[in-house]
Order: structure tokens, then C-alpha cells, then sequence
């Protein structure tokens, strides 16, 4: 058996310290595939990593959502069930879908960019994540948004409670104080959105926003019930507009430090409308280079950076044998620094997304939202309302951090890659 080399020095202990640095050094020394501890193993490079999200029969995404389903008197949803609710969710969230409603999302970025308050230092994350929350929000449920909002920005407390680093990892039936906060407020949540699914249903006018597409019933699997909807709707509510916030973090940070870039993104940017809701796709698909630049942070920076896989058999990875009973960490990060497929891989260069004619390129293996049957669900969405922000801001304002040797922020990696504390400052562009 050939099993994976150990990074010399790359304890737990290691890695509690700084999982980043631990996995550079790991992805460097050892290369493909190294070993974290005795049955956990870290898929450094890219092609590995892709091989690891397409191969789902021997690398299963293990089941641990944060709102686990509240409704089923049966325990977990068959994968057939899963398949279902995926399929009524994706017709929603689709690149086509989103493309024709991009005229919703862009008045709400364009409120953020209006409200951001000018010539001080501000905190990014809370200022960003309610205007998220409110375009997310209002992108799944349309006219109702506003009775769920606040169900929605609970749930995300609830998430935040729930993820924070702790001393003991309990038992998944151990109903610890932040799991019991977590099911009132998704109980909370449940009972907003209930009334709603039925008043849609039987009224008929199923709306077109989400929701809508996911009571109408599918050709292939008839419609989906009721507890089904009521029990997907808490993760995707709290994804549209988490890790986004967290992708907006350093794509702003990026703004601030290279101001060439800004000033490209703002001049692509002044052919956008002056009236935010008759934005189109059209215009979208015109701001190629804001979306290199998106795409560009989300390599260097991918908010999920390190994904968890099991192996329930003993398979083979690379040259390497993976034993049964195995996790497999997946790391996007190391991933997009193989300089075999993006060369000079920590320079930030957005043209590396952009062809010599200016049209989009892909110049190597990009796993910013995942790959595979479990690739995110929402990437249509976060590229949409992340570029049209990203353009709206940098047309409006030059971004700057605050003077000072040090950043003003921490890289947070617990749970996703993020700039804690991040400040900035926003001037009106003369
Ligand atoms: C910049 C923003 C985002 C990033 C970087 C991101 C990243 C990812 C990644 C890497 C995965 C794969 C996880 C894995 O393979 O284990 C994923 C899955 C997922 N994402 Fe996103 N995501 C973003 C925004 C969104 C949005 C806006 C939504 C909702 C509308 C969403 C919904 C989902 C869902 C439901 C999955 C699970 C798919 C599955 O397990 O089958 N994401 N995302």
C-alpha cells in the first residue's frame, strides 16, 4: 500500500495554528496528495482536486448540513429525494434564470454603493452582508422577501453561532446551546415561509422567483412536497448571500490595492445605465473585464478554500492508496497556485481570464465554486450581483486602507477564507 507522504512537521497542532501556511508548505513539499494525520489526507494540486469533486461514487460529500431537515418524520431525504429538490432549486438559479433578472439584482448593489458612508474608514463585512441578505433574500421570494428577511438574518446569526471555533467537537445528536438556537431559528424561519407555500398553491400564482420555479412541478419527478421545499429553503436562503459576503471582502480589498485595475473595472463601468433597474444581461455580459477581476480574487482567495470528502472504500488517488474510512480535504487555495496551471500563480492578473481579442478565457483549473455534482448552485448569482457591485462601486469611488505597516484585517479560515475586520475607505472618483 503506497499511502500519501506526511508533511515533516504538519501536526494538528500545525495546522490549528495556521491552516494556510500548512497547506503551501504541504501542497510544495509533498505535492499531489500529503497526509494530515493518520486517515486525513489533503488534495493539493489541481488536477487531484478536480479528480477528487468529479469522482463522487468514491469520494461522497459527506451529509452535515447546518439546517438539517426539520420537517421529515423519516430521517434523511433519499438521494433520489435530493435530486428532486436540486433540480426545482437549479431552475431558478440556472445562468439562464438569473441572466433575465438581472435588472432586480442591479438596484440593490447600486443601493450599496449609494449608502456606503464616504471619507472614513468603515467596516466592509457588516456593511456588505445586509445589502447581500436583501438582494439574496428578495432573488429566491420576490414580493415576499420582506416578511422573511429577518427570519433569513437570524438563520445567519444561528450559522455564525453554530460554526464558531470551539474547544470540544460534540456528538452530532448532542443538542449543545448553539444547535438548539440554530432549530428555533429555523423553526422560526419554517413558520414564515409556510403560509406562503400554501397561499402560493392554492392561489395558483406561484410567482417567478425561486420559489416559484421550485412549486412548479418537474416533468421528471412531479412536484415537490411540501416538506421538501420548507426544508431546502434555510441553507440556500443563508448561501445566497454568506460566502458572497465573504467574496466581496477581498474583492473590494483588491479595488483599494490596485488602483489600475479600479480604473479599468470604472471605465468598463460608465456604460452602465444610469437607471440601475434597466441594467440586462447584455450589460453584464459586457463588463468582461470586472468579471476577470471577480474571477481573479475567487482564485486567489476562494472563500471556500478547503472542502471535505470521505472514502468509504479503499480507492486509488494519484499514485497514492486511500483507505477506506479516509477524509479527503480538497484545497481550492493550492489548487489555484499550481503554477502549471497559472503560471506566476500569486500575482494578481485579472487578464489572465481574458483572451488577447478581450472575451473570456479559461487559462486553467478553477475551482472557486466547486466542480462536479456538488458544484455550487448559486454561481450564476454570486458572479451576477459581485461584478455588477464591483462596477458600480469602482465607477463611483477610489477605495483606499487605512494608513499603517499592517493590514487592517485578518485572514480568517475557519469555515471559509475571510478578511475579518476589514476597514476601507470610499472617495467620490473626481
Ligand atoms: C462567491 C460566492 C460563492 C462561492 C465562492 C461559493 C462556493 C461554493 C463551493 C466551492 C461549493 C462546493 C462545495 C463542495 O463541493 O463541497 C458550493 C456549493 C454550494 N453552493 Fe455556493 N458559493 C457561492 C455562492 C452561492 C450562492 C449565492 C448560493 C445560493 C443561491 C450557493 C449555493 C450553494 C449550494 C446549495 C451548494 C451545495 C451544492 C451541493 O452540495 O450539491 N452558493 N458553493
Amino acid at each position: 500500500m503506497n499511502e500519501p507522504p506526511r508533511l515533516p512537521g504538519g501536526s494538528f497542532a500545525a495546522w490549528s495554528r495556521d491552516r494556510l501556511a500548512l497547506a503551501r508548505r504541504g501542497a510544495d513539499e509533498c505535492g499531489d496528495v500529503w497526509q494530515l494525520e493518520p486517515g486525513v489526507y489533503v488534495a493539493a494540486t489541481a488536477g487531484v482536486c478536480e479528480a477528487v469533486l468529479h469522482r463522487a461514487q468514491d469520494f461522497p460529500k459527506p451529509s452535515s448540513p447546518l439546517f438539517p431537515p426539520l420537517q421529515r418524520a423519516g430521517g434523511a431525504p433519499t438521494p433520489e429525494e435530493r435530486a428532486h429538490a436540486r433540480a426545482a432549486r437549479m431552475r431558478g438559479l440556472r445562468p439562464q434564470a438569473v441572466a433575465a433578472r438581472i435588472g432586480e439584482i442591479a438596484p440593490g448593489t447600486a443601493r450599496f454603493v449609494e449608502q456606503w458612508p464616504t471619507d472614513r474608514d468603515v467596516e466592509i463585512l457588516p456593511l456588505v452582508r445586509p445589502v447581500l441578505a436583501e438582494i439574496g433574500v428578495r432573488y429566491l421570494f420576490s414580493e415576499d422577501a420582506p416578511v422573511l428577511l429577518p427570519f433569513a438574518w437570524q438563520l445567519f446569526v444561528a450559522r455564525e453561532v453554530l460554526v464558531r471555533p470551539s474547544r470540544w467537537v460534540w456528538p452530532r445528536w448532542v443538542p449543545t446551546p448553539a444547535r438548539r438556537f440554530r432549530t428555533r431559528r429555523q423553526v422560526a424561519f419554517t413558520n414564515a415561509l409556510r403560509p406562503i407555500v400554501r397561499r402560493r398553491r392554492s392561489s395558483g400564482r406561484l410567482g417567478d422567483d425561486v420559489l416559484g420555479q421550485m412549486l412548479r412541478p418537474s416533468a421528471r419527478y412531479g412536484p415537490l412536497s411540501e416538506e421538501a421545499v420548507l426544508d431546502t429553503l434555510p441553507g440556500i436562503t443563508v448561501a445566497t448571500f454568506e460566502t458572497p459576503s465573504r467574496a466581496a471582502g477581498w474583492v473590494l480589498l483588491h479595488l483599494a490595492r490596485y488602483a489600475q485595475a479600479a480604473d479599468r473595472v470604472a471605465a468598463e463601468a460608465a456604460l452602465l445605465p444610469a437607471d440601475p433597474a434597466t441594467t440586462t444581461s447584455t450589460h453584464l455580459d459586457n463588463l468582461q473585464y470586472t468579471q476577470a477581476l471577480v474571477r481573479e480574487v475567487l482564485r486567489l482567495h476562494p472563500p471556500s478554500w478547503l472542502l471535505t470528502r470521505r472514502a468509504p472504500r479503499q480507492t486509488q488517488l494519484a499514485d497514492f492508496t486511500i483507505d477506506a474510512g479516509s477524509t479527503v480535504l480538497v484545497c481550492p487555495y493550492t489548487a489555484h497556485r499550481d503554477a502549471r496551471e497559472h503560471p506566476e500563480p500569486d500575482r494578481f492578473r485579472p487578464e489572465r481570464w481574458l483572451d488577447d481579442s478581450g472575451s473570456p478565457a479559461k487559462p486553467g483549473v478553477f475551482l472557486g465554486f466547486g466542480t462536479g455534482p456538488h458544484g455550487c448552485e448559486g454561481a450564476a448569482l454570486a458572479m451576477a450581483m459581485l461584478t455588477l457591485m464591483t462596477a458600480q462601486t469602482a465607477r463611483r469611488y477610489h477605495l483606499s486602507e487605512p494608513p499603517g505597516a499592517e493590514p487592517g484585517y485578518r485572514v480568517t479560515t475557519f469555515e471559509g477564507l475571510a478578511t475579518a475586520g476589514l476597514h476601507l475607505r470610499a472617495t467620490l472618483r473626481g
